[in-house]
């Protein structure tokens, strides 16, 4: 994804490269890390291990017992403080930059005005628009006056010409869209050229869930406080927020140790990966079974096997009518014929990418061993099957899939993808890999955090990416990562593969096969 956002003018772009370089650890949207660049993060210091993200009444708890045993406004000076200095970073110079508040009738206004007045201070010019100006955050306005900024006549007028906006319109207590008064200076600041930052959160977002329902800020990049909010991790919300920072405003140990949502970073899949112990053969590492492919779909069963062998699986059984094509590509893979039940032992099934009508599900579901259910496999799938199994089960749809299995439009499911994701987990009582823009594994446990990968890319949006993914994953199920840990760390290495096959240019899914091995050396390089 890119971290300038869909639509960033192009100076925007120059500016929010170099906010990105500096937040590489801060950095969930995660572009692809050079190696070089990996070296230069370690060697400054920067942890690249899981990202925490937690929902707003967690925040809010933690915040109020932070300040409670803090002088009043002391948080608030904190975020200002922050978020004047990553502005003042991004600017050549502060002094003579014109900024724009847009200022809302919350804290999150408090914020931006505190902000400008620090930056009024250094020499920038700072007009704020006020969007309900008997609410405006009084202390943070008297600030901003006595520093020399001033209350905008002309809103558009100054947003035409600005170099930065901050979007200070609402935080975490907005709900629900932009207010049909926010929305015209919103697309003014979006059309002006000049970096829109926002304050917490892009206005209009919803913190918990990452739905946009109605129009939402667009920024270049958000400066956060505290700690991460789901939603900036989870599109669509994630594609309004462009590159991401988070200052520390001592919340840390207030926060509990289990978050709504997390990331793995790096350092979480190098730890997590299965590497041979010197004892180790093909069997201890786990035999890995792939039901997949049909005289319409025998691509299905090539791809699907192309991840499996590069997954950490010892070996790979194939059994379906797609075995000569397997052969011919992968003479390491086992071939069987029907039914999987006479294949031999395997420590996971992968059933159905491309299996189109062909029996297999119900089977292969009857076995007591982890099963990852993928495409044609999930169509109709009962719930009841799936709960009475004595392993584990982890489900890889796409957004049709899923609203196929919740009874739902697909929009929908696009439009609340935590949401989805969840509800599919208990409904199946399974771990569920929901893919897409921002792909999301709930655990069957409803009490552990999402997984959100940071590593996609849309150059995966290409026909069988999917079935490599579902060889990959159920290939690390094999060697013996539980479902959740499967599920996010191939979608982390898959991510990351097609990032290194394309640079920039269109990948298959063959490519992006052929790229694992790239991902997971990467990884693991110290
Ligand atoms: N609670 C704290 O300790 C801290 C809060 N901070 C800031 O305070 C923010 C939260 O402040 P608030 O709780 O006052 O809430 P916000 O400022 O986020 O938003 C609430 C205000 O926005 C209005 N509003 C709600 N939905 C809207 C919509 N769709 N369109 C336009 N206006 C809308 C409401 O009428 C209300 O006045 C955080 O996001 C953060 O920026 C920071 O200063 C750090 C410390
Ligand atoms: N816009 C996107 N951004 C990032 N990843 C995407 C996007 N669209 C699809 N993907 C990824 O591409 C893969 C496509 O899988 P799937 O939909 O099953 O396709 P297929 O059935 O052709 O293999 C998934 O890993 C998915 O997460
Ligand atoms: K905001």
């Amino acid at each position: 994804m890119d971290a300038a956002g869909p639509a960033a003018p192009a100076a925007s772009r120059a500016v929010v490269r170099r906010l990105t370089r500096r937040t590489r650890d801060a950095e969930p949207g995660g572009r692809l890390r050079t190696r070089n660049a990996e070296r230069d993060a370690r060697a400054h210091g920067m942890l690249l291990s899981m990202r925490h993200a937690y929902s707003v009444d967690t925040v809010r708890a933690a915040e109020a017992e932070l300040m409670a045993g803090l002088p009043e406004g002391a948080l608030m000076q904190r975020a200002a403080a922050g978020l004047a200095a990553a502005v003042a970073g991004l600017l050549p110079r502060v002094s003579g930059a014109r900024i724009v508040l847009l200022v809302g009738s919350g804290d999150n206004g408090g914020d931006a005005l505190y902000a400008g007045a620090r930056l009024a201070r250094r020499g920038a010019g700072v007009s704020a628009v006020l969007l309900d100006p008997d609410r405006a955050h009084r202390g943070g306005l008297a600030a901003l006056r006595a520093a020399g900024g001033r209350v905008a006549e002309d809103p558009f007028g100054v947003l035409a010409v600005a170099d930065v906006v901050l979007d200070g319109i609402t935080g975490i207590g907005g709900h629900g869209g932009l207010r049909p008064d926010a929305v015209p200076l919103a697309r003014a600041a979006r059309g002006s050229g000049a970096m829109v930052v926002a304050v917490d959160l892009p206005s209009g977002v919803e913190a918990d869930t990452g739905e946009v329902k109605g129009e939402a800020v667009r920024a270049d990049a958000t400066v956060t406080f505290g700690a991460y909010k789901p939603g900036l991790l989870v599109d669509p919300a994630h594609q309004h927020a462009g590159a991401l920072r988070l200052v520390d405003i001592g919340l840390g140990s207030r926060l509990p140790s289990v978050p709504d949502l997390e990331a793995l970073q790096h350092d979480d899949v190098a730890r997590l990966l299965p590497v041979p112990a010197p004892e180790s053969d093909k069997y201890r590492r786990g035999v890995v079974g792939v039901v997949a492919g049909s005289a319409r779909y025998p691509g299905a069963a090539v791809l699907a096997v192309a991840g499996a062998v590069h997954g950490g699986a010892g070996a790979v059984r194939y059994v379906g009518p797609g075995a000569d094509a397997v052969i011919a590509r992968f003479p390491e893979a086992l071939v069987h014929g029907w039914p999987p039940s006479r294949a031999g032992r395997v420590q996971a099934w992968v059933v159905g990418p491309g299996l189109g009508d062909a029996p297999g599900v119900a089977e292969v579901l009857e076995s007591d061993v982890p099963v990852l259910v993928d495409a044609d496999g999930l169509r109709s799938l009962d719930p009841d099957a799936v709960r009475a199994r004595s392993a584990p089960t982890l489900l890889t749809p796409h957004a049709g899939e899923a609203a196929a299995l919740l009874g739902v439009d697909r929009g929908q499911v696009e439009a609340a993808r935590l949401g989805s994701v969840r509800s599919l987990a208990t409904k199946y009582g399974a771990t569920v890999l929901l893919k897409g823009s921002t792909t999301l594994v709930a655990d069957a446990d409803a009490r552990r955090p999402v997984r959100v990968n940071p590593t996609g890319t849309s150059w995966l949006a290409t026909a069988g990416s999917g079935d490599v993914l579902s060889g990959l994953a159920g290939s690390l199920l094999a060697a013996g990562l539980e479902p959740l840990d499967a599920g996010s760390v191939a979608a982390y290495l898959h991510g990351l593969a097609a990032r290194l096959a394309s640079l920039g240019a269109p990948v298959s899914a063959q490519d992006v096969a052929a790229a694992i091995p790239r991902a997971w050396r990467d990884t693991l390089t110290p």
